[in-house]
């Protein structure tokens, strides 16, 4: 079982009352070119939360002291379990974003999150996460690997609940 996770740090807005959103432009691997947050896969050993803080730091530089669950996200393709995602969300962290090979990273206002540069399901899950919620879904993709180039054709999702 391929597992993966995502990080999405969050800060209060410097301009208004709003917050932010660490995001990333991916410069290589699945979902290249795309926005997306800090993440990949897990090594040999890893347990979830220690891949979204190692990812976090390869990617932008942050150091990132705790994490807040926030979701489960199993995405299939033709029909058989491609990955199960863990979402995380954070407010502490140390340390100022920084560009790396893998990513381009950029705070973003929640308001503002490019979902029309983002994989096509993310619009459904990701104001949720973004707003504090829990989630768990199942993500449908049919078209062969990669995952994503591949058809987003159906989804079933759950709110608010453990993860
Ligand atoms: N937002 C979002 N992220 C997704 C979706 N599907 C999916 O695999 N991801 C994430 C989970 C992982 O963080 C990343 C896939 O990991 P990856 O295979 O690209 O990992 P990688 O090569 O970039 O990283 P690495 O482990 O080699 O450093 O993409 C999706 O539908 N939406």
């Amino acid at each position: 079982m391929l597992e993966t996770t995502l990080c999405f740090p969050l800060r209060d807005s410097d301009s208004n009352v709003g917050r932010d959103v660490l995001l990333i432009e991916k410069r290589r691997g699945l979902g290249e070119g795309w926005y997306n947050g800090p993440g990949g896969k897990c090594e040999p050993g890893e347990t979830p939360p220690e891949c979204a803080i190692r990812e976090t730091r390869e990617e932008v530089g942050l150091e990132v002291t705790a994490l807040e669950k926030a979701g489960e996200l199993t995405f299939l393709l033709d029909g058989d379990t491609h990955s199960v995602c863990h979402v995380f969300r954070t407010r502490s962290f140390t340390g100022e974003p920084t560009a790396s090979d893998e990513a381009h990273p950029e705070w973003i206002a929640i308001e503002d999150v490019p979902y029309d540069r983002m994989w096509d399901d993310d619009h459904l899950w990701l104001p949720g996460v973004l707003e504090g919620r829990t989630v768990v879904g199942e993500f449908r993709f049919e078209g062969g690997e990669p995952l994503d180039e591949a058809e987003f054709v159906a989804h079933d999702l759950e709110w608010d609940v453990s993860v």
